[in-house]
């Protein structure tokens, strides 16, 4: 697994190692001992993964502490940008956003450390998003913030007449409104 700094404490780019022969490739996604000895010690206990079409955007979320969620997200089909937002008060880029184009093909996983807000645009006809979440959903807990937002001026890669976002999303405040406390 090679690992690549961000500049963001913690917030790790992973290229996980690929086995390909004849029938296709084998990766391992996740093994605790590996990370473990990587210095990512996050004790997952959840994982889901969803189904979105092209110009899906979802996002940007998180859940308030104590509930909050570090997360290890990757793509089994497509292509999307991954898109996180550092709101750690204390962090030297709070406020900063940071993208990264995850695919089938680059094979890459973001390892997000709690105290980010997160979310993805779809940039392929279809994709599969699966992600590991070291924290349960909690309905209560969970917060966003407005995708579009003038501050953030996210680059999601998607013309305005193609983004499709859920009402939810819509209703998102803005960054200078939001709620944390990380
Ligand atoms: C996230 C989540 C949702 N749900 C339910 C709530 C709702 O009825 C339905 C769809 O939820 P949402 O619209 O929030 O799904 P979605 O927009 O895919 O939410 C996800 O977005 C990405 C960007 C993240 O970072 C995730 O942590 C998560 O917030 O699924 C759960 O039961 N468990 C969960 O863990």
């Amino acid at each position: 697994m090679e690992i690549r700094e961000t500049g963001f404490e913690d917030l790790l780019v992973l290229k996980p190692s690929r086995f390909a022969d004849s029938r296709g490739f084998f990766l391992e996604s996740y093994n605790r001992e590996r990370f473990i000895k990587a210095g990512i010690e996050n004790d997952f206990k959840q994982d889901n993964y969803s189904s979105s079409q092209y110009g899906v955007i979802r996002g940007l979320h998180y859940q308030l502490a104590p509930y909050s969620q570090a997360k290890l997200v990757q793509v089994l089909k497509g292509k999307i940008l991954d898109v996180v937002v550092d709101l750690r008060k204390d962090s030297p880029t709070f406020g900063k956003s940071f993208c990264q184009e995850l695919s089938e093909e680059n094979g890459l996983q973001l390892m997000i450390p709690r105290g980010f807000a997160h979310g993805f645009s779809v940039l392929s006809p279809e994709v599969l998003f699966s992600y590991k979440c070291d924290n349960l959903y909690n309905k209560a807990a969970e917060r966003g913030i407005k995708y579009n937002d003038a501050d953030l001026a996210i680059a999601w890669g998607i013309p305005e007449n193609k983004i499709v976002i859920s009402d939810k999303d819509e209703g998102h405040p803005p960054f200078k409104d939001a709620e944390y406390n990380f």
